[in-house]
C-alpha cells in the first residue's frame, strides 16, 4: 500500500496570490517553490512501462478495457472518431483564452462556490505552495464570462466548447458501458444512466488547464497528485508530455510519464466508478509536471451521475468473497467530501476502514511504501 506524506491540510485553507502572471515570471518565486520532488518528479525519469493503448475497433475492446481499468485505472483510447478539426479548434481557443493578460482573464474569474470560470483548480487551496498552472472550468454555458472577455468575438469560443462537450459526452457513454461490460454489468443493473443508458441528466464539466513555461521545472508542480472524483475522465493531454500516472502493482508503485500517443485521449477511472464497481476499477493517482520551454495545455472532460443519484457498489459485484467496500453516496455529497478531505475522501465513505479522524497527511506525490 502506498501512502503519501507532506504539507497537506485536511481542509482547504490557502488563498493564493492571484496577481502573479506566470506567463511572464523569469525566476521561480518562493510562493511556487515546492520541496524537492521524488526522483521521477518532473519527468526526468520515465519508467519503461506504458499505459495500454486501446482502439475502440479492437475485437477484444471489452476485455482490454476491463483489464486496464483493474490494473492501471485507465488507458489511452484511439479510434474514437472525434474530428481532428474540432480538436485543433479546441486547442486554438484554449491558447487564445490563456494568452490574454492576467487582468483580462480575471474578468472571467470564478466566483466563490461556483463551478464556472477562470482560476486555480479547487485542490490548490489545500497547499501552502501555489501550482504552476491556471485553469478554467466550464460546467454551464460560458457565454456570460466569454462575452466579457471578447465582447465582439465570443461565439466561436462558446460554439467550440459546446461542440466538444457533446462529442465527449457521447464518447464517455460508449466507453463507460464497454468498461462495465467487462464486469458483466449491463444497462439493466442501475437506473441513473436513464432508460437508454445514455447518461442524460448526468453532470458534466469541461476543465481547461494551462501550464506556462517554468523557469525551474524541477521545483515547481503543475498539478498535485490526485484522483478525479467523478465516474470517468476523458482527457485531451495535447502533444506535450506532462501527465504522470501512479502505477500500483502489489506493494510496488512508481510514477509513469504518459507519453503522447497521437490522436488518443487518456481515460481515467474516477472515485465514483471505483465505488460503483466495489473497488474492482481503481481511480489512479495522477499529477502534472511542467517544462522550461513550452507551455502545455490539457483538457479533461469529467462525467458524473445526476447530482442526487445514489451511487452504491453494484450488487452483482458484492459477494461473500468481495464484501461491500463503500457506503452509498450522492455525487453532490461526494464532491463536498472531496472538497473537505481531498485524497482521504474515498476512505471517508469506506465501510472497511471507517475514518473518525481523516489523516492530515498527503501531498504532491512523494511516495512511501508500507
Ligand atoms: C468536476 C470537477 C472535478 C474537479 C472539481 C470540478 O468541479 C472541476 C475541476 C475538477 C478538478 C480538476 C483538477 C483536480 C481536481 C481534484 C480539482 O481540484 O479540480 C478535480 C476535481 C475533482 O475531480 O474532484
Ligand atoms: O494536465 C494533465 O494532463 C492532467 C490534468 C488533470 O489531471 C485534471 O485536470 O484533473
Ligand atoms: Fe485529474
Amino acid at each position: 500500500m502506498v501512502s503519501v506524506s507532506g504539507v497537506f491540510r485536511p481542509r482547504p485553507t490557502y488563498l493564493h496570490n492571484t496577481n502573479l502572471d506566470l506567463n511572464s515570471v523569469q525566476e521561480l518565486p518562493d510562493s511556487h517553490l515546492w520541496p524537492a520532488l521524488d526522483a521521477e518528479g518532473s519527468g526526468n525519469l520515465t519508467y519503461v512501462e506504458s499505459m495500454p493503448v486501446i482502439d475502440l475497433a479492437d475485437p477484444d475492446v471489452v476485455g482490454r478495457m476491463g483489464h486496464a481499468s483493474e490494473t492501471w485505472g485507465g488507458f489511452h483510447v484511439t479510434g474514437h472518431g472525434v474530428p481532428l478539426g474540432l480538436i485543433d479548434r479546441l486547442e486554438s481557443q484554449v491558447c487564445r483564452l490563456f494568452s490574454l493578460s492576467r487582468e483580462q482573464k480575471l474578468n472571467a474569474a470564478r466566483v466563490p462556490n461556483s463551478f464556472n470560470g477562470y482560476g486555480q483548480v479547487p485542490i490548490a487551496a489545500f497547499f501552502e505552495k501555489s501550482l504552476w498552472s491556471e485553469g478554467c472550468t466550464i460546467t454551464d454555458s460560458p457565454v456570460n464570462w466569454a462575452s466579457r472577455l471578447w465582447p465582439d468575438d465570443y461565439i466561436e469560443f462558446c460554439d467550440v466548447m459546446e461542440e466538444y462537450k457533446k462529442e465527449m459526452k457521447a464518447l464517455c457513454v460508449r466507453i463507460m458501458w464497454l468498461m462495465l461490460a467487462s464486469l458483466g454489468i449491463t444497462k439493466k443493473d442501475f437506473d441513473w444512466a436513464g432508460p437508454n443508458g445514455d447518461l442524460d441528466g448526468s453532470w458534466t464539466t469541461l476543465q481547461l488547464n494551462w501550464y506556462p513555461p517554468c523557469p525551474d521545472p524541477n521545483r515547481a508542480i503543475g498539478l498535485v497528485a490526485h484522483s478525479d472524483s467523478p465516474i470517468l475522465t476523458v482527457l485531451y493531454p495535447s502533444s506535450t508530455s506532462g501527465l504522470q500516472v501512479l502505477r500500483e502493482n502489489g506493494t510496488q508503485a512508481h510514477w509513469v510519464t504518459i507519453g503522447p500517443v497521437p490522436g488518443s485521449f487518456v481515460v481515467n477511472v474516477g472515485d465514483l466508478l471505483q465505488i460503483l464497481t466495489n473497488g474492482r476499477f481503481r481511480a489512479p493517482l495522477h499529477r502534472a509536471f511542467v517544462n522550461r520551454t513550452h507551455h502545455r495545455l490539457s483538457v479533461p472532460f469529467f462525467i458524473g451521475p445526476p447530482k442526487d443519484a445514489l451511487i452504491t457498489p453494484l450488487s452483482k459485484l458484492v459477494s461473500a468473497d468481495r464484501p461491500q467496500l463503500y457506503r452509498a453516496v450522492t455525487w453532490d455529497e461526494y464532491l463536498g467530501i472531496k472538497r473537505k478531505y481531498f485524497q482521504d475522501a474515498l476512505a471517508v465513505v469506506s465501510l472497511r476502514a471507517p475514518m473518525d479522524e481523516p489523516s492530515n497527511v498527503s501531498d504532491h506525490g512523494s511516495l512511501e511504501s508500507g
